[in-house]
């Protein structure tokens, strides 16, 4: 069996085209929000899909539990796993991970005078290191969402969060002010795995190659 473990949440709508391009046709509960099922079989005898958290699709496939998954680089570079390997980029769930601060204070603001920052964010570890590479001490509040909340409410006054319309951030009287990567979903592979069955797993890997390729 082959299990392909996929994050449950925004990226599913444009991950459903390529599964179908990829030929793996889920069974019927996958594509229902009433359902409580976690795991579920495919056209494909050998091949079932997980839906989980989009951080513990690598925790799974990391851990060889699955052997395939699909990710954000914003995950893949918040754990960075040993054992797994990202040898293709899907080119879906397309955003940014940024700085954030509320406009007003944006307008006399200078971060490149900044020494010490308190952070209010999802990604504790990408913060601190982008901080780090310019000499400053990014001090991490963990937050699992509506991270925008934060420096309205005296949390902090700086975010690092993920942004793709800017809505959240307008809406929130925020702005953006400095970009640390760019977001995209890759393919994810349990590097065990693909040595272990090279055929099975490199071929899943070629298959969404080319449909990936098609798609662009
Ligand atoms: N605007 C966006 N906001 C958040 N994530 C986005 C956005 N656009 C693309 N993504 C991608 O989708 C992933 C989030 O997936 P998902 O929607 O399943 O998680 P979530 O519901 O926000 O959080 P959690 O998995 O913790 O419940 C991110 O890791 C990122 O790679
Ligand atoms: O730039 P935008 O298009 O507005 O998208 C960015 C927002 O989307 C995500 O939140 P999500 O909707 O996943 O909710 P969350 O805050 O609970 O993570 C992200 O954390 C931002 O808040």
């Amino acid at each position: 069996m082959i299990v392909l473990a996929v994050p449950k949440g925004r990226i599913l709508d444009e991950l459903r085209p390529l599964l179908r391009a990829v030929g793996i046709e889920p069974e019927a509960a996958f594509d229902d929000d009433e359902s409580r099922q976690l795991r579920f079989k495919t056209n494909l005898p050998s091949l079932e899909i997980i839906r989980v958290r989009s951080f513990d699709v690598a925790t799974f496939v990391a851990f060889g539990a699955a052997q395939l998954g699909v990710a954000g680089n914003d995950v893949l570079m918040e754990f960075d796993y040993g054992d797994l390997y990202a040898p293709l980029d899907l080119g879906i769930g397309a955003c940014r991970l940024s700085v954030a601060e509320p406009s007003d204070l944006s307008q006399s603001d200078d971060p490149s005078r900044w020494s010490h920052v308190r952070v209010a964010t999802k990604y504790p570890n990408i913060t601190r290191k982008h901080f780090a590479a310019r000499g400053v001490t990014a001090e991490c509040v963990k937050l699992n969402g509506a991270i925008e909340l934060a420096p309205s409410l005296g949390l902090c006054q700086r975010i690092v969060d993920l942004v793709s319309s800017g809505r959240t951030l307008k809406d929130n009287n925020m702005v953006e002010v400095e970009r640390i990567a760019d977001v995209t979903s890759r393919l994810i592979v349990n590097r065990t795995a693909l040595k272990t069955r090279p055929e099975e797993i490199g071929g899943w890997v070629e298959r969404f190659r080319e449909a990936t390729a098609r798609n662009a």
